[in-house]
């Protein structure tokens, strides 16, 4: 038996078909869905995502800004471009890209972001939110795997879920939301001893450490379903996930790729929030 491989790329064209429409829609009540992207000094991968975010934007017709900022902005300052962005009422969605560098408090910066704005679902009132089950702006790699796994009809009720990596932007909060439906959690990380042990017995194994090869055929369970979150860029060009998708596809029954897997669907979910804050600007 051949393991389905989940193209996140076919699911996210297919939202991003209807998440057009509503843009159309909106623009129709005279609200103009906007996102504006904050990015801080030169890294390059962070372009590159920018740059992916700006052109998925562009072809639903979401009107996108990028506000590019020196690598020695103080934090003040970002924090004053921020407050200018929450006043703004022709800006639906703020994002700062991160990493930030050294020198800047992150929490601090994502706090001051305003919550209902806050389309990376990154502020700790919609992190809150999203715990106890309310309505909220949800991180978008999660969103993104939810609906994925909705879209290849992986039962989560009852199933033992095991999540690599704690990061606050995936880790912690796909093991919440797959906690919300109904999975049995586990988390580990890099301090877990017998890390194996643990992924095999897993149903759903979500893959965040954004290293290469973290997971080998050895460490699954013949028919899991394994969601790969790495974007690890190699030096000659391409990129590869966390896990050794070749030998792993050969054990499980669902596999994302990388590229083409979780990516494509994070950066929908980006354009599905901003359309989600443009819409209560909606009379
Ligand atoms: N405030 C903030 N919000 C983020 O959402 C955020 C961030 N900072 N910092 C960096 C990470 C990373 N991230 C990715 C988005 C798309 C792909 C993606 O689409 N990757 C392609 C491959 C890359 C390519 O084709 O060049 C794929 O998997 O098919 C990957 C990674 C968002 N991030």
């Amino acid at each position: 038996m051949s393991a389905t491989i989940m193209y996140g790329n076919l699911l996210a064209n297919q939202i991003r078909e209807e998440i057009k429409a509503e843009v159309e829609a909106l623009k129709q009540s005279s609200v103009h869905p906007k996102l504006t992207v904050l990015i801080i000094g030169h890294n390059p991968a962070s372009k590159t995502y920018v740059r992916m975010k700006q052109k998925a934007c562009e072809k639903v017709g979401i009107v996108s800004q990028v506000i590019e900022l020196e690598e020695d902005i103080s934090e003040e300052e970002l924090l004053y471009q921020i407050e200018k962005l929450n006043k703004d009422t022709n800006v639906h969605g703020i994002l700062v890209q991160l990493p930030l560098p050294n020198h800047i408090n992150e929490d601090r910066v994502l706090e001051f972001i305003n919550p209902n704005k806050d389309v990376d679902g990154f502020h700790p009132i919609n992190i809150g939110r999203m715990q106890i089950g309310q309505d909220a702006l949800i991180p978008c790699t999660p969103l993104g795997i939810m609906k994925l796994l909705e879209f290849y009809r992986v039962e989560t009720k009852g199933k033992h879920a095991v999540v690599v990596g704690r990061s606050n932007i995936v880790g912690k909060p796909i093991g919440q939301l797959l906690l919300n439906q109904d999975a049995t959690v586990t988390y580990c990380h890099s301090k877990t001893e017998n890390l194996s042990d643990i992924t095999k017995q897993a149903d759903i194994l979500i893959v965040a450490t954004g290293k290469a090869n973290t997971i080998q055929a050895a460490d699954v369970k013949v028919g899991a379903t394994i969601v790969d979150v790495g974007n690890t860029f190699l030096e000659h060009g391409g990129v590869i996930g966390d896990v050794d998708f070749e030998a792993v596809k050969e054990k499980v029954e669902r596999i994302t790729p990388v590229p083409k897997g979780v990516g494509p669907m994070t950066i929908t979910m980006l354009l599905h929030n901003t359309i989600k804050v443009a819409s209560h600007f909606k009379q």
